[in-house]
Parts: structure tokens; sequence; C-alpha cells
């Protein structure tokens, strides 16, 4: 059984269509990441596996039950992580912990097993509200309470978001822990390094899929050259390189700007010379999931 079926599911809220046509399925043990900025519909895909919003159309199932028909039966195995932490700010990590057990019929001992890697890392703040945890232990809380009941199946809207990188990276070492327990976990990320931890990612943007493969296969099918460009004036530059002809496309990534051209790069290197950019470095660049994500957006952008 496939633990995630997401079939042809639309939902709008008056004009906006929040979600568009989204299919896809999770397997068994699989890490699969959604991809995609603010405003992209990650959210409100949740909130419909989650069972806590009907969709327009469509169907998902979730361990094999309908999420609407059979809804009670996916509250009792989905572990949800909602985007904005769902802690109780005046309950303490031992008391938000044994709530969350509490409801779901199950105490912290009788489940300790799973979440005790994640647990001990907090343990010692154990009588402190959850208010006055820093981001990462909070995440760190706001996991071990969606794990607390033993679900089926994870599902993590954006839970990095917010957090110091040390903590978003041993975020993920928790995730691919779990997931070698055979969990299935559904992530949600606006940042595209950590799209490559993922098994499987779906890219998404204003509602819709724009693709769905393996990180690498996505990287592997990026079809152009990428080329690094960078100068003293990063601001100019990025605009005559906008404004030639021979580019593609042209965004900031890191301390350089990623370029595509339709031309080949001695016509970009004629073309900016006359402009005397100062300190000016032209180099080939390797894809990266964020480029394969930009020209995809590109052409979403083209065809609507
Ligand atoms: N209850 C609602 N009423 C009206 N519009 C909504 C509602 N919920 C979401 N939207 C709109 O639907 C679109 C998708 O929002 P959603 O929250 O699912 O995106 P997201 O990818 O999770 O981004 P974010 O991280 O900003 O929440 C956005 O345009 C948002 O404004």
């Amino acid at each position: 059984m496939q633990p995630i079926v997401v079939q042809h599911i639309h939902k709008s809220f008056g004009s906006v269509k929040a979600l568009h046509d989204i299919s896809f399925t999770v397997e068994e043990g699989e890490l699969f990441g959604l991809i995609g900025p603010d405003g992209a519909g990650k959210s409100t895909l949740f909130r419909i596996l989650a069972t806590l919003l009907l969709a327009d159309k469509g169907n998902a199932y979730v361990n094999g039950s309908d999420v609407v028909k059979d809804y009670r039966s996916v509250r009792r195995h989905v572990g949800y992580m909602p985007g904005r932490f769902s802690l109780y700010q005046d309950l303490t990590i031992a008391e938000n912990l044994n709530f969350f057990a509490t409801i779901f019929s199950t105490s912290v001992e009788e489940n300790y097993e799973l979440i005790r890697d994640i647990y001990e890392q907090i343990a010692p703040f154990k009588d402190r509200p959850a208010g006055k945890l820093s981001g990462g232990m909070k995440q760190k809380l706001a996991l071990c309470c969606a794990l607390v009941h033993k679900p089926r199946v994870l599902f993590l809207d954006e839970p990095t978001t917010g957090v110091d990188p040390v903590s978003r990276q041993e975020f993920w070492e928790m995730l691919k822990r779990l997931k070698s327990k055979g969990i299935p976990i559904l992530v949600s990320t606006p940042y595209m390094d950590e799209a490559m931890l993922c098994d499987k990612v779906a890219l998404i943007q204003k509602g819709e899929i724009m693709q769905i493969n393996t990180p690498a296969a996505i990287v592997a099918g990026f079809g152009r050259q990428v080329w690094a460009v960078r100068a003293k004036n990063m601001y100019h530059l990025l605009k005559d390189i906008r404004a030639f002809e021979g580019t593609h496309s042209c965004f900031a990534f890191g301390e350089f700007l990623h370029v595509t051209l339709d031309t080949d790069e001695s016509a970009l290197q004629k073309y900016l010379r006359p402009l005397q950019h100062e300190d000016l470095v032209i180099r080939p660049a390797q894809p990266g999931i964020e480029d394969s994500f930009m020209q995809l957006m590109l052409e979403q952008n083209e065809t609507t």
C-alpha cells in the first residue's frame, strides 16, 4: 500500500487558486519533499491531507484511508507538525508532550522508544514553558508531539522555517533516522538545499506541481549551461544582464548571478565589455536544483 496517494486535488479560496490538479504518491519509507516559495499552496495541501480542510475536487488517501470518508482513521494514524508550531506556550515541555499523548489515548512511556533520540536533547529543559524555548528546541518538541502517538505517516509543514542553520541540519539528521524506522514523511520547505536531502520532491509554485522526481534526476535534467557571473556592483550587473537580448535567465545565487544564455558566452562578454563593470568574473557553474526551479518557474510564467 502506498501511504500517501493524492489524486487531482483542486482548492480555491474565492478567486485564489491555492491548488490546481495536484497528484502524487509517496511510497513506503520515503522522504518526500514539497518544495516551493511562500504562497505556493503547501500548507493548504497539508490541511487537506490532515483532514482539516475539504478539497473542492479530487481524492486523497493516507495510509489507505480516504481523507474525507475515513477522516477519523486518518487522524489516528497521522503525525502532523503544522507550519506555525502548535505548541501550548504556557505549558512546559513535559506538559505539552503529555497533553498530545493524552489526546491520542496513549502515554509518553508507551511510545518513548520512537521519540527518545529527539526528546533526550530537550529533556534537560523539560520544566521550561514552550514559549521560553529557542526556535530549535521548539522544533524538536513539536516533532516529539507529532510522534508521541506512534503515527504511521508523518506530515511536517515547513519544520525548519525560521530555525538556525545548525538546528536545521540536526533536524534533517533526525528525519533520516525516522525514515530508517520505516515512517513515510511528507515534508515541505522553501529551502532549496533541503530539497537535495529528500528521496523525491515535487516542485510547487502557484498551486501547481511543476515537476516530480528525485532531486538528482531534476538536476541532471537541467539542459543548459549555467554561468556564474560576479562584479563589484551586483545590482547594476543584474540589471545589465537582464537587459541583454541573449539572456535566457538571470537570478541572484549567493555572491554570484546564475545566468543562462540563448547565445554563447563570448556574446555576453562582448556586450558587457563597454559597460565597464569592475572586477567582472564569468565562469561556468554546475546547475543545482535552484536553477531547475527558476527555469520551471520561467516556463510556467510564460504559459500563464
Ligand atoms: N483560508 C484562506 N483564505 C483565503 N486564502 C487563503 C487561505 N489559505 C490560503 N490561502 C491562499 O492560498 C494560497 C496558498 O497558500 P498556502 O498557505 O497553502 O501556501 P504555502 O505554500 O503554505 O505558503 P506559506 O508558507 O506562506 O503558508 C495563498 O495565495 C494564500 O494566500
